[in-house]
């Protein structure tokens, strides 16, 4: 188990991590969202030994290796850059590692040998241990990366946006093999990307970090559906965010005043999730339990089993509703076709002015 607390490491007097604090467990597949900028490598690098905090420790197991050189952590970094030695053989490359680590190298050429060809066969790279890596593919190459990384059991295996270089269909297909190939070993992975279809899809518990700081450490279905603050919403690129005031259990925006969830107060924000809007009739009949605003239809975009539609509401706020193909047809509308979208009032979540998730039944039904 690693812990890290009150971590900080600023770069010419300008804040890059401020008070991070987090735990990661043994065994876990622990993903670090954030968006350019935010923190992310840096915090990786502390913990990797590549930059000094300036405050905070970091201990594994017990041990305090804040200021312990990179060489002698014990840890994995598989970096955005594959760094592999291009005239060596795809084995060659993964044995490196192993016969020159710093802790415990492995001289015995049988052993070597034995460890290289199951973690060749691990990462799926059976019958490609002769080639040169100027031979690969750009998955092929990730795959040697992350072997000559693994080959050293590390006790947590650092990966700095492994599957950026990827293309999108590679990048599914790795999504689904980094998890195998971890939960194979059982070595926790610490995995940064700023992509959150991948934070959601990979982790078994997700980190949002935003200006250095850390939002929310939680399970991705917890972040998803109770987003901590506002910012983290705007991560996970599903909430409609609508900014207002509020009184007497009503949110007011604009000429419109919408019904909150019972129990919550000042609410400064209103999130509606794209897939919790519904698009009726401008003149359908309302049910007590819901809550509704006219708009416009804008747009929508097809993407296979769903398809995106934007609507313009009265005060030129653009609204997403986001309708699955496994449970209603595509519908077809003209622009500027009016419509009026309705929701569950239990759906909405509220945040406060200072952007915090005020605490509301989907709290509970999340935990
Ligand atoms: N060596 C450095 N010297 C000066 N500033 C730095 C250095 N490394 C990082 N920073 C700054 O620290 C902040 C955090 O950078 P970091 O690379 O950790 O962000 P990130 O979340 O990994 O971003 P990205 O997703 O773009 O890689 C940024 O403002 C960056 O400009």
């Amino acid at each position: 188990m690693m812990e890290i607390d009150g971590l900080a490491k600023a770069f010419d007097g300008v804040p890059a991590l401020v008070d991070v604090a987090l735990s990661v467990r043994n065994d876990e597949y622990l993903t670090l969202l954030g968006p350019s900028g935010s923190g992310k490598s840096t915090l990786l690098r502390l913990i990797a030994g590549l930059e000094q905090a300036d405050a905070g420790k970091i201990r594994l197991d017990g041990a305090d290796l804040t200021h312990a050189p990179a060489h002698l952590r014990g840890l994995g970094f598989v970096q955005q850059k594959y760094a592999l030695f291009p005239t060596m053989s795809v084995a060659d490359n993964i044995a490196f590692g192993l016969r020159h680590r710093r802790l415990a190298p492995v001289s015995d050429a049988a052993e070597v040998a034995r460890r290289v060809a199951r973690m060749i066969d691990l990462v799926g790279l059976a019958g490609l241990e002769g080639r040169q890596i100027g031979q690969l593919s750009g998955g092929q190459k990730q795959r040697v990366s992350l072997a000559r990384t693994l080959v050293t059991e590390p006790k947590i295996c650092l990966l700095d946006e492994p599957l950026g270089a990827l293309d999108a269909n590679l990048r599914e297909r790795m999504t689904v093999e980094l998890r195998r190939i971890r939960e194979a070993l059982g070595v926790t992975f610490l995995h940064v990307t700023g992509n959150e279809a991948e934070a959601l899809a990979m982790g078994d518990r997700m980190v949002v970090l935003d200006a250095g700081r850390v939002l929310q450490v939680d399970s991705p279905a917890t972040v998803y559906s109770a987003p901590a603050t506002v910012r983290v919403a705007r991560f996970v690129n599903a909430y409609n965010l609508l900014s207002g005031k509020s009184s007497g259990g009503r949110f007011r925006r604009g000429a419109h005043d919408l019904p909150l969830p019972p129990g919550v107060g000042d609410a400064a924000h209103y999130a509606l999730r794209y897939d919790a809007v519904a698009i009726d009739e401008p003149a359908a009949a309302l049910d007590d339990d819901r809550a509704s605003l006219p708009a416009t239809f804008i747009a929508s975009e097809f993407l296979g089993s769903r398809v995106v539609y934007l609507f313009r509401l009265p005060d030129g706020a653009v609204m997403e509703v986001e309708r699955h193909l496994s449970r209603f047809d595509p519908i077809v509308l003209r622009p500027d076709e009016p419509r009026r979208l309705s929701w569950a009032i239990c759906d909405v979540l509220a945040f406060d002015a200072a952007g915090t998730l005020i605490s509301n039944d989907r709290l509970g039904r999340a935990a």
